[in-house]
Protein backbone atom coordinates (compact mmCIF):
# COMPACT_ATOMS: atom_id res chain seq x y z
CA UNK A 1 0.00 0.00 0.00
CA UNK A 2 1.23 3.37 -0.77
CA UNK A 3 2.32 5.99 1.91
CA UNK A 4 -0.95 8.12 0.92
CA UNK A 5 -3.39 5.57 1.16
CA UNK A 6 -1.68 4.21 4.18
CA UNK A 7 -2.58 7.87 5.90
CA UNK A 8 -5.75 7.70 3.90
CA UNK A 9 -6.98 4.33 5.36
CA UNK A 10 -6.04 5.08 8.90
CA UNK A 11 -7.42 8.54 8.97
CA UNK A 12 -11.21 6.77 7.61
CA UNK A 13 -10.78 4.38 10.47
CA UNK A 14 -10.32 7.25 12.88
CA UNK A 15 -13.47 9.01 11.54
CA UNK A 16 -11.07 12.09 10.51
CA UNK A 17 -10.38 13.83 7.71
CA UNK A 18 -7.31 14.43 6.03
CA UNK A 19 -5.81 17.65 6.07
CA UNK A 20 -3.87 18.81 2.80
CA UNK A 21 -2.19 22.00 3.03
CA UNK A 22 -0.23 23.29 -0.07
CA UNK A 23 2.74 25.88 -0.77
CA UNK A 24 4.92 26.89 -3.69
CA UNK A 25 8.17 24.98 -3.51
CA UNK A 26 11.01 27.87 -3.86
CA UNK A 27 8.30 30.39 -2.20
CA UNK A 28 9.52 33.03 -0.57
CA UNK A 29 13.07 31.62 -0.81
CA UNK A 30 14.68 28.04 -1.77
CA UNK A 31 16.39 27.51 1.92
CA UNK A 32 12.98 28.55 3.21
CA UNK A 33 10.68 25.22 2.09
CA UNK A 34 11.94 22.02 4.35
CA UNK A 35 11.07 24.81 7.13
CA UNK A 36 8.14 25.33 5.93
CA UNK A 37 7.18 21.90 4.94
CA UNK A 38 7.81 20.65 8.91
CA UNK A 39 5.74 23.82 10.08
CA UNK A 40 2.72 22.45 8.12
CA UNK A 41 3.45 19.08 9.42
CA UNK A 42 3.54 20.47 12.75
CA UNK A 43 0.18 22.35 12.80
CA UNK A 44 -1.34 19.02 11.60
CA UNK A 45 -1.29 18.72 7.99
CA UNK A 46 -1.98 14.98 6.96
CA UNK A 47 -0.08 15.05 3.11
CA UNK A 48 2.20 18.15 2.18
CA UNK A 49 1.55 19.63 -1.42
CA UNK A 50 4.51 20.82 -3.16
CA UNK A 51 3.91 23.41 -5.97
CA UNK A 52 6.85 22.96 -8.72
CA UNK A 53 6.69 26.93 -9.29
CA UNK A 54 5.90 27.44 -13.79
CA UNK A 55 6.26 30.82 -15.54
CA UNK A 56 2.90 29.85 -17.13
CA UNK A 57 0.49 28.53 -14.19
CA UNK A 58 -2.79 28.81 -16.63
CA UNK A 59 -4.75 26.74 -13.03
CA UNK A 60 -3.21 29.72 -11.01
CA UNK A 61 -4.87 32.87 -9.47
CA UNK A 62 -3.18 36.16 -9.04
CA UNK A 63 -1.91 34.17 -5.09
CA UNK A 64 -0.41 31.29 -6.59
CA UNK A 65 0.80 33.39 -9.84
CA UNK A 66 3.01 35.41 -7.52
CA UNK A 67 4.35 32.72 -5.83
CA UNK A 68 5.53 31.41 -8.74
CA UNK A 69 7.34 34.19 -9.62
CA UNK A 70 9.49 34.75 -6.29
CA UNK A 71 10.35 30.81 -6.50
CA UNK A 72 12.04 31.56 -10.40
CA UNK A 73 13.50 34.20 -9.26
CA UNK A 74 15.86 32.16 -7.50
CA UNK A 75 16.12 29.74 -9.82
CA UNK A 76 13.97 27.33 -7.93
CA UNK A 77 14.05 24.27 -10.27
CA UNK A 78 12.79 20.75 -10.19
CA UNK A 79 15.76 19.02 -9.53
CA UNK A 80 16.42 21.48 -6.47
CA UNK A 81 12.65 20.73 -5.42
CA UNK A 82 13.55 16.96 -5.42
CA UNK A 83 16.31 17.86 -3.69
CA UNK A 84 14.41 20.17 -0.55
CA UNK A 85 11.81 16.21 -0.53
CA UNK A 86 15.22 14.06 0.39
CA UNK A 87 16.06 16.35 3.01
CA UNK A 88 12.61 16.56 4.25
CA UNK A 89 12.41 12.87 4.20
CA UNK A 90 15.97 12.60 6.23
CA UNK A 91 13.64 13.72 9.57
CA UNK A 92 9.78 12.54 8.02
CA UNK A 93 9.22 9.36 7.04
CA UNK A 94 5.56 9.03 7.42
CA UNK A 95 3.97 12.23 5.82
CA UNK A 96 3.45 11.82 2.22
CA UNK A 97 4.82 14.70 -0.30
CA UNK A 98 2.68 15.36 -3.21
CA UNK A 99 4.46 17.13 -6.03
CA UNK A 100 1.73 19.43 -7.88
CA UNK A 101 3.13 21.20 -11.08
CA UNK A 102 2.87 21.60 -14.97
CA UNK A 103 3.79 19.41 -17.84
CA UNK A 104 6.78 21.11 -19.05
CA UNK A 105 9.28 21.34 -16.11
CA UNK A 106 8.55 17.02 -15.89
CA UNK A 107 8.90 16.36 -20.08
CA UNK A 108 12.09 18.47 -19.91
CA UNK A 109 13.40 16.10 -17.22
CA UNK A 110 11.84 13.49 -18.94
CA UNK A 111 9.35 10.83 -17.78
CA UNK A 112 11.59 8.19 -16.90
CA UNK A 113 14.59 10.12 -15.14
CA UNK A 114 11.74 12.13 -13.21
CA UNK A 115 9.99 9.06 -11.61
CA UNK A 116 13.62 7.33 -10.44
CA UNK A 117 14.35 10.65 -8.82
CA UNK A 118 11.32 11.55 -7.44
CA UNK A 119 10.90 7.84 -6.00
CA UNK A 120 14.21 8.28 -4.92
CA UNK A 121 13.88 11.41 -3.31
CA UNK A 122 10.99 10.02 -1.60
CA UNK A 123 8.13 11.52 -3.50
CA UNK A 124 4.41 9.77 -2.99
CA UNK A 125 1.99 11.52 -5.37
CA UNK A 126 2.54 13.26 -8.56
CA UNK A 127 -0.54 15.83 -9.48
CA UNK A 128 0.04 17.02 -12.71
CA UNK A 129 -2.59 20.40 -13.86
CA UNK A 130 -2.45 19.96 -17.76
CA UNK A 131 -1.85 16.54 -18.06
CA UNK A 132 -5.07 15.25 -20.00
CA UNK A 133 -6.13 11.85 -18.86
CA UNK A 134 -6.34 10.15 -22.39
CA UNK A 135 -2.85 11.00 -22.22
CA UNK A 136 -2.04 9.47 -19.08
CA UNK A 137 -1.33 5.68 -18.89
CA UNK A 138 1.86 5.88 -19.77
CA UNK A 139 2.45 8.44 -16.62
CA UNK A 140 0.50 6.01 -14.54
CA UNK A 141 2.44 3.19 -15.23
CA UNK A 142 5.51 4.67 -15.22
CA UNK A 143 4.76 6.05 -11.80
CA UNK A 144 3.29 3.28 -10.09
CA UNK A 145 5.91 1.07 -10.87
CA UNK A 146 8.28 2.85 -8.70
CA UNK A 147 5.16 3.23 -5.91
CA UNK A 148 4.36 6.67 -6.71
CA UNK A 149 0.61 7.28 -7.29
CA UNK A 150 -1.08 9.40 -10.27
CA UNK A 151 -3.48 12.24 -8.60
CA UNK A 152 -6.30 13.59 -10.92
CA UNK A 153 -8.41 16.32 -10.47
CA UNK A 154 -12.22 16.73 -11.01
CA UNK A 155 -14.44 19.56 -11.40
CA UNK A 156 -18.36 20.83 -11.61
CA UNK A 157 -18.36 20.37 -15.09
CA UNK A 158 -16.83 16.36 -15.64
CA UNK A 159 -19.08 14.16 -17.42
CA UNK A 160 -19.63 10.74 -16.10
CA UNK A 161 -17.05 9.53 -19.06
CA UNK A 162 -14.50 11.76 -17.51
CA UNK A 163 -15.08 10.74 -13.87
CA UNK A 164 -15.11 6.93 -15.03
CA UNK A 165 -11.89 7.64 -17.28
CA UNK A 166 -10.16 9.59 -14.11
CA UNK A 167 -11.36 6.64 -11.39
CA UNK A 168 -9.39 4.03 -13.62
CA UNK A 169 -5.83 5.73 -13.85
CA UNK A 170 -5.70 7.39 -10.70
CA UNK A 171 -4.11 6.44 -7.45
CA UNK A 172 -4.14 8.03 -3.65
CA UNK A 173 -7.10 10.37 -4.02
CA UNK A 174 -9.10 11.96 -6.35
CA UNK A 175 -8.74 15.82 -5.95
CA UNK A 176 -12.12 17.74 -6.30
CA UNK A 177 -11.60 21.14 -7.57
CA UNK A 178 -14.98 22.78 -5.47
CA UNK A 179 -15.63 25.64 -8.22
CA UNK A 180 -15.46 26.61 -11.66
CA UNK A 181 -11.97 28.65 -11.87
CA UNK A 182 -8.54 29.50 -10.97
CA UNK A 183 -6.63 28.93 -7.40
CA UNK A 184 -7.78 30.87 -4.47
CA UNK A 185 -11.50 31.72 -5.94
CA UNK A 186 -13.86 32.56 -3.21
CA UNK A 187 -17.29 31.03 -3.90
CA UNK A 188 -17.85 27.65 -2.29
CA UNK A 189 -21.13 26.20 -2.32
CA UNK A 190 -21.04 23.16 0.07
CA UNK A 191 -24.00 21.72 -1.17
CA UNK A 192 -23.54 22.06 -4.87
CA UNK A 193 -20.00 20.32 -3.65
CA UNK A 194 -21.62 17.76 -1.61
CA UNK A 195 -24.12 16.17 -4.72
CA UNK A 196 -21.16 16.20 -7.10
CA UNK A 197 -19.06 13.83 -4.50
CA UNK A 198 -22.34 11.58 -4.07
CA UNK A 199 -21.60 11.48 -8.12
CA UNK A 200 -18.33 10.78 -8.07
CA UNK A 201 -18.33 8.04 -5.30
CA UNK A 202 -20.64 5.93 -7.77
CA UNK A 203 -17.35 5.41 -9.88
CA UNK A 204 -14.56 4.97 -7.48
CA UNK A 205 -13.96 4.39 -3.68
CA UNK A 206 -11.17 6.53 -3.74
CA UNK A 207 -10.73 8.91 -0.76
CA UNK A 208 -12.05 12.70 -2.50
CA UNK A 209 -10.36 15.42 -1.29
CA UNK A 210 -11.98 19.42 -2.16
CA UNK A 211 -9.49 22.07 -3.24
CA UNK A 212 -9.90 25.79 -4.09
CA UNK A 213 -11.36 28.43 -1.82
CA UNK A 214 -10.92 26.68 1.58
CA UNK A 215 -9.49 29.51 3.21
CA UNK A 216 -10.32 29.16 7.11
CA UNK A 217 -11.17 26.53 9.94
CA UNK A 218 -15.07 27.38 9.21
CA UNK A 219 -14.89 26.78 5.55
CA UNK A 220 -12.30 23.30 6.36
CA UNK A 221 -14.90 22.29 8.94
CA UNK A 222 -17.85 22.53 6.49
CA UNK A 223 -15.76 21.11 3.14
CA UNK A 224 -14.70 18.67 5.35
CA UNK A 225 -18.11 17.50 6.60
CA UNK A 226 -18.95 16.33 2.70
CA UNK A 227 -15.74 14.88 1.92
CA UNK A 228 -12.35 12.80 3.09
CA UNK A 229 -10.39 15.79 3.24
CA UNK A 230 -9.51 19.18 2.08
CA UNK A 231 -6.92 21.01 0.48
CA UNK A 232 -5.86 24.27 1.21
CA UNK A 233 -3.78 26.37 -0.75
CA UNK A 234 -3.98 30.76 -1.45
CA UNK A 235 -4.38 31.51 1.96
CA UNK A 236 -1.43 29.77 2.94
CA UNK A 237 0.86 31.31 0.04
CA UNK A 238 -1.06 35.04 1.01
CA UNK A 239 0.73 34.34 4.05
CA UNK A 240 3.59 33.91 2.70
CA UNK A 241 3.29 37.11 0.22
CA UNK A 242 2.27 39.48 2.94
CA UNK A 243 5.57 38.56 5.18
CA UNK A 244 8.09 37.97 2.66
CA UNK A 245 10.40 40.62 4.04
CA UNK A 246 10.08 38.76 7.64
CA UNK A 247 10.71 34.95 6.24
CA UNK A 248 11.38 34.17 9.99
CA UNK A 249 7.97 34.52 11.32
CA UNK A 250 6.36 32.39 8.69
CA UNK A 251 7.02 29.02 9.97
CA UNK A 252 4.63 29.96 13.45
CA UNK A 253 2.24 31.71 11.17
CA UNK A 254 1.56 28.82 8.96
CA UNK A 255 1.52 26.08 11.87
CA UNK A 256 -1.10 28.03 13.62
CA UNK A 257 -3.31 28.81 10.98
CA UNK A 258 -2.86 25.04 10.35
CA UNK A 259 -3.03 24.13 13.77
CA UNK A 260 -6.96 26.24 13.92
CA UNK A 261 -8.22 24.25 10.35
CA UNK A 262 -6.88 20.73 12.32
CA UNK A 263 -9.15 21.62 15.23
CA UNK A 264 -11.98 22.60 13.77
CA UNK A 265 -12.01 19.40 11.15
CA UNK A 266 -11.59 17.20 14.37
CA UNK A 267 -14.32 18.48 15.87
CA UNK A 268 -16.25 19.17 13.86
CA UNK A 269 -15.76 15.35 12.39
CA UNK A 270 -15.77 13.84 16.12
CA UNK A 271 -19.67 15.78 16.82
CA UNK A 272 -20.72 13.66 13.78
CA UNK A 273 -20.04 10.45 14.70
O1 LIG B 1 -5.55 28.04 -3.49
P1 LIG B 1 -6.77 27.34 -3.05
O2 LIG B 1 -8.02 28.02 -3.54
O3 LIG B 1 -6.76 27.07 -1.57
O4 LIG B 1 -6.77 25.87 -3.77
C1 LIG B 1 -5.75 24.86 -3.51
C2 LIG B 1 -4.66 24.95 -4.51
O5 LIG B 1 -3.98 26.15 -4.30
C3 LIG B 1 -3.59 23.88 -4.76
O6 LIG B 1 -4.05 22.60 -4.62
C4 LIG B 1 -3.13 24.17 -6.16
C5 LIG B 1 -2.17 25.07 -6.48
N1 LIG B 1 -2.06 25.19 -7.83
C6 LIG B 1 -2.98 24.38 -8.41
C7 LIG B 1 -3.30 24.20 -9.76
C8 LIG B 1 -4.35 23.35 -10.08
C9 LIG B 1 -5.02 22.66 -9.08
C10 LIG B 1 -4.69 22.83 -7.72
C11 LIG B 1 -3.68 23.71 -7.38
Amino acid sequence: MSRISAVLTQLKQQQRKALIPFITAGDPHPDQTVGLMNALVEGGADIVELGVPFSDPMADGPVIQLACERALVHGTSLKQILGMVKEFRRNNANTPIVLMGYLNPVEHLGLEPFADAAAEAGVDGVLIVDLAVEESAEYSRVLKARGIDLIFLLAPTSPAERIRAVASQAGGYLYYVSVKGVTGSANLDVGKVAAKLDEIRQFTDLPLAVGFGIRDAESAARVGEVSDGVIVGSALVGEIEKHQATPAVLPGLLRDKLKAMRVALDESSSSHH
